[in-house]
């Protein structure tokens, strides 16, 4: 054996403390959708980073949610569905950070992980795919709209208390499916999502944020990690959107204050203008007969509490004291 193995083979101090950058491993589901956005992730870390892509790796991890495709997925236990085995990867270290779409996470994470970013959030708003016309007003009386969304249903019946709203579930290719071949006469999807697979051309529609409010953190994509691991965080820090963070600190301050489960229509949106957040937030009834409102800005610094004040204020309100809030 030559002495250069033997160098080799044995680390001396100096190469023990050299830093070697550790490879960062990615969560994430298996949908298009999801891959997409730990592809955007990966692509933002390995630029910020200074590395090639391929350094960064991304683990498919199965989730309940991917398993569940009968039922309403409020029925079937609520948030938390898309995240839990994701979540479990990350306490046990089989990876080091998750991404995930910001919609999809609950409220209240497992102790030990925080939502440690934000990618720059996309397009919010809702688009409506219809079997023909161009618009809310093209769908015929009684039209069928299908939706697994208890927001897009009662915001829907509250514009249109003529539709007819059922259940459809599935990917965002199947739901384009089903209104293309006639078993419904539309259905909306986030334009996020049906950008981000480059489907952006079956929106026959997009509708505006004043008539129709988006999910809590729609658009949002959202890197979670342990709250400990240093490294990670700073990693994240270097990618991560200042502006989105304050409106989902927000926006989920808002949900958190209204949200025991996910079996109540809730819309909210904040936005950041200069130094304030302002905060849009609608709860509905099932069936969109009633609904309250409220807009509310503070200091970009008091995003949480503003998100708080809001969800609160509704918590009062009539439809909400109806859905049992
Ligand atoms: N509930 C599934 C889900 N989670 C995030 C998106 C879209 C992308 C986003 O809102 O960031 C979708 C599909 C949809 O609602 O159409």
């Amino acid at each position: 054996m030559s002495a250069d193995t033997n160098i080799q083979t044995s680390p001396s101090p100096a190469s023990a403390s050299k830093a070697v950058a550790p490879r960062l491993r990615i969560g994430t589901r298996g949908s298009p959708l999801a891959l997409w956005q730990a592809h955007a992730v990966q692509a933002a870390l390995a630029a910020a980073l200074g590395r090639p892509a391929e350094g960064i790796a991304i683990e498919i991890i199965r989730t309940t949610g991917d398993t569940i495709q009968d039922r309403a997925l409020s029925e079937a236990g609520g948030k938390g569905l898309f995240t839990k085995e994701i979540e479990d990867a990350l306490l046990e270290g089989r990876i080091d950070l998750a991404v995930h779409s910001a919609k999809d996470v609950a409220t209240v994470l497992p102790e030990g992980l925080h939502l440690s970013g934000y990618l720059p959030r996309a397009d919010v708003r809702d688009a409506l795919i219809l079997k023909r016309g161009a618009g809310l007003d093209d769908l015929p009386a009684g039209a069928k709209v299908g939706t697994a969304s208890l927001r897009r249903a009662a915001q829907m019946k509250r514009l249109r208390p003529d539709l007819k709203v059922e259940l459809l579930r599935g990917n965002v290719h199947t739901r384009l499916a089903r209104v293309r071949e006639g078993d419904f006469d539309a259905t909306l999807l986030a334009f996020a999502g049906l950008s981000r697979l480059g489907l952006a051309h079956e929106a026959n529609a997009v509708l505006e944020t004043r008539s129709f409010l988006p999910a809590v953190g729609q658009g949002a994509v959202a890197i979670e990690c342990r709250v400990a691991d240093a490294a990670t965080n700073a990693a994240i820090a270097a990618i991560a959107c200042r502006d989105t963070g304050i409106a989902l600190a927000a926006e989920r301050a808002f949900l958190a204050a209204l949200d025991g489960s996910c079996r109540t229509p809730i819309a909210g949106l904040a936005t950041v203008e200069g130094d304030l957040v302002r905060l849009a937030g609608l709860v509905l009834a099932l069936d969109g007969s009633d609904a309250a409102e409220t807009e509310d800005s503070a200091p970009i610094a008091e995003a949480a509490a503003l998100g708080a004040r809001c969800g609160g204020r509704l918590r009062d309100s009539a439809p909400a004291r109806a859905l049992g809030l």
